[in-house]
């Protein structure tokens, strides 16, 4: 039975796959109230309040997904998750229109001083000279971070006749002119703006973006809005800049601290405020719940996820076309990994023929982490095998080749030890499978699977009679052999695929046969 941990509230309706599903055991609980079983759940469902740490992760041990039922990810350690081989999804457009449509609301609640007049009407006040606000039509709009929630504001802003400038460093210019928007530099931005409205992830980069220098760069007048993340506006500055006036009024749907307690922002007239609800609305609640409810359903069922933050995306399209592969280079890691049983330095792959034209990175984070099962302790797969890799010091390659020589697809594997290198080739032949067809140097032809036996020997004759007397005398059945030489009378292998798997004596009994160099077990 599989365990999901729902850990912040979400859609009923949305987690419907889920709570339907025989097979799986949701659990709608709090970290906190379910510490002793921390260990027994293989996917986590968040919104923004739970927060994975690297504690969390590290005390669940079986977990193998988080979902993020939302945007941001900024509460998942997803370093970390990557580090320990968790897969992080979110649902990135569920809450895309909500979010554009409360900035909206913000906007016009801002100018037109909303929120105060209402609290004055109902403290049964009538002064309506006190409230006169501001049109939005012709006025100048600045939209920094121009993605998903970025274009749907600018379209509505576009409604209400105002002019739309827009700057961000990763918007393609042909995205810019199908969307009709002044494209501009953050400077004019800042200078032209009446209002300001960001829609940038939490960064490095966009951490205090709206800071002391780049307010001072605004208009007097100017206004602003976060309905992001907290800390894009730097809160200290923005305290400096309705202090002296600069800044006419903000609205602020997010903190750097949320619950923001009893913040001195909170005590500006001139600063109105929700609680982190641009995505609160039935539909995006639904949506967001729904997708990644959806996705977690699709990873556990073994299939490619859409929407990962640490795995490369794959449509279920090409998911299915580099399947095969994906398998086939899964195995000759995992083969590799056993022949090379040293410190290696460095694993080149060339992809050639039909292979060549595939998505190959999931191929080749498969063969990584087959190559790294064997010799690493903690849980190794797609998701963290290039960083496990990296951490010790394993360098990898792709290469691409339109020739597949003499199959219609292959992968070459050359792994770099510390005293010698390694070659094998596999290919994927449709209704037939996976074969390997140079091992080591050597043409030969076997199914990379189950329990293998490699016998690397001099070209003479009984040779194969002498291995197959002794793994007969110890009841070992040969399911089936093939044999590969350089030349006549040269060197020689033989790669057995045995019933049952080798015990270490026989495989010291046939190293001390004489002519045999390398007896290598190998379990797929
Ligand atoms: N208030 C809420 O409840 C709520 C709801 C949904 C999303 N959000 C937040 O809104 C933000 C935007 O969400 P989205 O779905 O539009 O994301 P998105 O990824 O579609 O868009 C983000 C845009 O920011 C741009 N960007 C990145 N770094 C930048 C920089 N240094 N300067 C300028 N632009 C930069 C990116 O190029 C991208 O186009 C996120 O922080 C998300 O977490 C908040
Ligand atoms: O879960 C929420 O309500 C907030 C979601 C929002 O901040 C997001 O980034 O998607």
């Amino acid at each position: 039975m599989v365990r999901i941990l729902v850990a912040d509230a979400m859609s009923e309706e949305g987690l419907a796959p889920l709570l339907a599903d025989p097979t799986i055991e949701v659990v709608q609980k709090k970290v906190v109230d379910v510490e002793d079983e921390l260990d027994q759940f293989d996917a986590l469902l968040v919104r923004s309040a739970t927060k994975v740490t690297e504690q969390l992760l590290q005390k669940m041990k079986n977990l193998k997904i988080v979902g993020r039922a939302g945007v941001g990810v900024d509460n998942i350690d997803v370093d970390a998750a990557t580090r320990y081989g968790v897969v992080v999804i979110n649902a990135p457009n569920g809450n895309t229109i909500s979010t554009a449509e409360h900035t909206f609301a913000m906007m016009a609640s801002l100018v037109r001083r909303i929120p105060q007049a209402h609290i004055s009407v109902k403290s049964r006040e009538w002064n309506r000279s006190a409230f006169v606000g501001v049109e939005l039509f012709g006025k100048h709009l600045g939209i920094i971070g121009f993605g998903r929630i970025g274009s749907e504001v600018a379209k509505r802003a576009r409604a209400f006749g105002m002019h739309v400038h827009v700057y961000d460093p990763f918007l393609t210019k042909a995205r810019a002119e199908k969307i009709g928007v002044d494209v501009c530099t953050l400077d004019e931005l800042l200078a032209q703006a009446d209002i300001i409205t960001v829609h940038t992830p939490l960064t490095k980069e966009t951490k205090g973006l709206l800071g002391p220098k780049n307010l001072a760069k605004t208009k007097k007048g100017v206004y602003l809005i976060n309905c992001a993340r907290g800390g894009i506006i730097d809160e200290q500055a923005l305290i400096s800049f309705l202090e002296n006036g600069h800044v006419a009024g903000v609205a602020l749907d997010v903190f750097e601290q949320e619950p923001p307690g009893d913040h001195p922002l909170l005590s500006f007239d001139n600063v109105i405020v929700t609680p982190h609800l641009g995505a609160s609305t039935v539909e995006a609640q639904v949506n967001v719940a729904t997708q990644v409810a959806q996705e977690v359903l699709t990873f556990l069922q073994g299939k490619p996820v859409t929407s990962s933050i640490n795995l490369p995306t794959l449509s279920k399209d090409v998911y299915e076309k580099i399947q095969a592969f994906y398998t086939l280079a899964r195995k000759m890691g995992i083969v590799a990994s056993q022949y090379m049983s040293e410190p290696v330095q460095e694993i080149a792959i060339t992809y050639s023929g039909s292979v060549a034209d595939l998505e190959t990175t999931f191929i080749t984070r498969s063969l990584l982490a087959g190559f790294l099962k064997p010799r690493v302790a903690s849980t190794v797969n797609e998701v963290n095998a290039a960083m496990i890799a990296k951490e010790r010091g394993i360098a990898f390659s792709e290469k691409f080749s339109a020739n597949g020589n003499d199959y219609n697809n292959s992968i070459t594997l050359t792994v770099y030890g510390e005293n010698k290198t390694f070659t094998m080739k596999g290919t994927h032949i449709a209704h037939y499978g996976d074969r390997i067809v140079h091992f080591n140097g050597f043409a030969i032809d076997f199914a990379p699977e189950g329990h293998l036996l490699y016998i690397q020997h001099h070209d003479k004759p009984g040779m194969i009679g002498k291995v197959g007397n002794i793994l007969g005398d110890h009841q070992v059945n040969i399911a089936t052999m093939q044999v590969g030489r350089q030349e006549v009378g040269g060197k020689a292998i033989m790669m057995l695929s045995l019933d049952k798997p080798l015990d270490d004596t026989l495989v010291e009994t046939l190293e001390q046969i004489s002519d045999i160099d390398v007896v290598k077990k190998l379990e797929v």
